[in-house]
């Protein structure tokens, strides 16, 4: 479990740092990965409204899978058989899936949590499935994800402390029994740890040091951005963030808009994910270097301006407002799909920005006038 040792398939490098911020190289066995890094979300195997080759050349390097989904549809074992995520989606690059216990809690019909899994209906056919940490690590195994995450039971927030402290400590016994499934067959893929605890600090402590006790290529927080206010997870990034190893990646689950991206690489986080970018695309809502622009609004009607001119993504600088108004308006499907290339490419396109900074040592400085243009707003 020494993923800094570079002659192994999967390993992490830290390139540099300004302040607690980071930069890095992961590298898998299906290719690199720059650090800090947004995972834009293939919920179950597509990436919604783009080509897997528009998600390549908007930058990312690597995407996420969704166990929860794509165990119940098309199946685990099916995907295998085609030969695992990337070979079935085409992506061929990096992929990160989750373990499926966050969404078992939050898609799932009549789910039930004991010590030895989660037991649920699935939500596609009603068919009863069992989760263990165990099963997860199996399907992550047969999706053929580089980076497979533990089974873990997040908490949605404001909850009592017992709730908190109780969902933790499973989850640390649940850490245990998947990185036991995990070296049962070393593959060179990377196991991470998920640190909970909630909004309480002694609890986000407990968790930190017991995962690092047991030992993961990397260490996510989760239990965050499931309906807590940014200063209070920023906070939980502030007492988790400085127990983890410096030389492991840290993955901030389901995060977020660009400010918090921003406000957790400044606190030492290295990856992200979040559905916002293609979710929002799909709303008629943009993200650009000035901010969020509402292509519902009536204000865009007769706009002939593209979005920004100075954007390196061709959408970006081609399309009229007035046009991307119209297609969202007429709920043209070219509404939805240009609108998810924009934000993504816009995600990439800040991610680009923050390597750049830390690696030349002026992400104060990046960080700041980045704020000034969001907060110029979209003239
Ligand atoms: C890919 C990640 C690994 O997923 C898991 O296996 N477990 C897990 N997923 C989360 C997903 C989250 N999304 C948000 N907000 C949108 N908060 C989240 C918190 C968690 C979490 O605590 N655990």
């Amino acid at each position: 479990m020494n993923p800094s040792d570079t002659s192994l398939p999967s390993h992490f490098e830290l390139l540099g740092t300004d302040g607690a911020a980071r930069t890095g190289r992961l590298t898998t066995p299906h290719g690199v990965v720059r650090t800090p890094a947004f995972m834009p979300v293939g919920t179950a195997g597509a990436m919604k409204g783009m080509h897997w080759r528009e998600v390549r050349d908007a930058g990312a390097d690597i995407v996420l899978g969704n166990t929860y989904h794509l165990m119940l549809r098309p199946g685990a074992e099916r995907i295998a058989a085609l030969g695992g995520l990337q070979t079935f989606t085409g992506w061929n690059g990096p992929m990160l899936t989750d373990s499926g216990g966050f969404q078992v809690m939050s898609l799932a019909d009549l789910r039930k949590v004991s010590e030895h899994a989660v037991t649920f209906r699935s939500h596609i056919d009603g068919a009863k499935v069992e989760l263990s940490p165990e099963r997860s690590i199996e399907v992550q195994r047969y999706l053929g994800s580089d980076i497979a995450m533990q089974m873990d039971e997040c908490v949605r927030l404001p909850a009592e402390r017992d709730d908190i402290d109780r969902a933790m400590r499973l989850s640390l016994r649940w850490a245990e029994r998947s990185k036991r499934a995990f070296e049962s067959a070393p593959d060179g893929y990377m196991l991470f740890g998920i640190v909970q605890g909630g909004d309480i600090p002694q609890l986000r402590h407990a968790s930190a040091q017991g995962l690092v006790e047991i030992g993961f290529h990397g260490y996510a927080i989760g239990g965050l951005a499931v309906g807590e206010p940014q200063a209070v997870m920023l906070a939980m990034i502030d007492e988790t963030a400085p127990l983890l190893p410096q030389e492991r990646p840290r993955y901030l689950m389901g995060v977020g808009t660009p400010d918090d991206i921003l406000e957790a690489v400044k606190r030492g986080i290295d990856m992200f994910d979040c559905v916002m970018p293609t979710r929002n695309g799909r709303h008629g809502v943009a993200f650009t270097r000035f901010g969020q622009v509402n292509l519902r609004n009536a204000r865009h009607a007769d706009d002939p301006r593209p979005l920004d001119a100075e954007s390196p993504w061709p959408s970006t600088r081609n399309y009229a407002r007035a046009y991307l108004h119209h297609l969202v308006k007429a709920g043209e499907t070219l509404g939805a799909m240009l609108l998810s290339e924009i934000n993504i490419a816009y995600y990439q396109f800040l991610m680009q920005g923050i390597r750049d900074a830390i690696a030349h040592g002026t992400f104060d400085e990046f960080y700041q006038r980045t704020r000034e243009d969001w907060a110029r707003g979209d003239i």
